[in-house]
């Protein structure tokens, strides 16, 4: 028995071949493809095009699960219009190890959208700004504050109106400074301020402008989850009343969830990250 004739249905008719972060020399393997005047396009999806790939899509983040990886990859390789819903797709990851050692087999499905595509691509601040704080935020929920469950809530850019619609709660610490996410230090500040009340409000650039920031938004229409209370509603509010997207970390449920445009676009388990 040849094994083909059992898994070369995984391959069979495919419209494309998903290469999720492969080295180069994988990659290699496919520089034959147009020549061979193939029938199946070559999409590389990843955090960074380090093979020069001629079709790359962005992901975000370096996801642990396979599964979530799949869908995010295919979310924005659907959305960049590289590949079109009800394509059938062999997604080609690495599950044990660096190297690619898996293959499945995917139906592209435009209705199971989870948003994390739009989140990155289609926002108004810096993709790695949001990725800084998406990243921030789930550490968070994984480690908690000395062991303990803490909530937070970034608005990330627009700031300009974020700060008309906001007040101060108390002393801003970032009042002088010219910090920006992604720096460790600011990492450990923002950890640490994130104890305390209100909402840290980051620039498109990533600059933080202020932390205990009270946020005011009209909440007319913003319908948030059963359960959550006034610092979603305040998130998912801000979110429609300027251009910010909000990134928020449940106290009581541990999950993080991205608004804009006053709906809640992601939500992801910091568990499984
Ligand atoms: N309008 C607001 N602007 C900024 N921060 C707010 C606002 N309203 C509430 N918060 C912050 O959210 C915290 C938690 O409030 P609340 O429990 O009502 O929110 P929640 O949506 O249930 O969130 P969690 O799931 O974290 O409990 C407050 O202690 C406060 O720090
Ligand atoms: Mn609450």
């Amino acid at each position: 028995m040849v094994l083909d004739d059992v898994f070369g249905d995984i391959f069979s008719s495919v419209d494309a071949v998903m290469l999720f972060s492969p080295s180069g020399s994988y990659y290699e393997r496919f520089s034959d493809v147009d020549e061979l005047d193939a029938d199946f396009d070559v999409v590389v999806v990843s955090t960074e095009n380090t093979v020069g790939a001629d079709t790359f899509v962005e992901l975000p983040l370096d996801f642990e699960n396979v599964a979530e990886r799949v869908r995010f990859g295919l979310e924005g390789s659907l959305e960049q219009g590289v590949i079109e819903d009800g394509d059938v797709l062999a997604c080609a990851t690495s599950v044990f190890d660096d190297g690619i050692d898996t293959v499945s087999r995917v139906r592209a499905d435009a209705d199971s959208h989870t948003g994390i595509y739009n989140l990155f691509a289609k926002s108004r601040a810096d993709p790695e700004v949001i990725k800084s704080v998406l990243e921030l935020a789930i550490e968070l929920g994984k480690k908690g504050q000395k062991g303990k469950p803490v909530g937070a809530l970034f608005i990330v850019g627009d700031a300009g109106k974020v700060m008309n619609k906001s007040r101060p709660l108390s002393y801003n610490p970032f009042e002088k400074s010219h910090v920006h996410v992604g720096d460790p230090i600011v990492n450990v500040m923002l950890k640490e301020f994130s104890r305390l009340d209100g909402a840290f409000i980051i620039s498109d650039s990533g600059k933080i402008v202020s932390a205990y920031r009270y946020l005011e938004p009209s909440a007319e229409g913003v319908d948030i989850p059963k359960g959550l209370g006034a610092r979603h509603m305040a998130g998912g509010a801000i979110s429609r009343d300027t251009n910010a997207i909000s990134i928020v970390l449940s106290e009581s449920d541990g999950l993080v969830r991205a608004f804009k445009a006053g709906e809640i676009i992601l939500e992801v388990d910091p568990e499984e990250y």
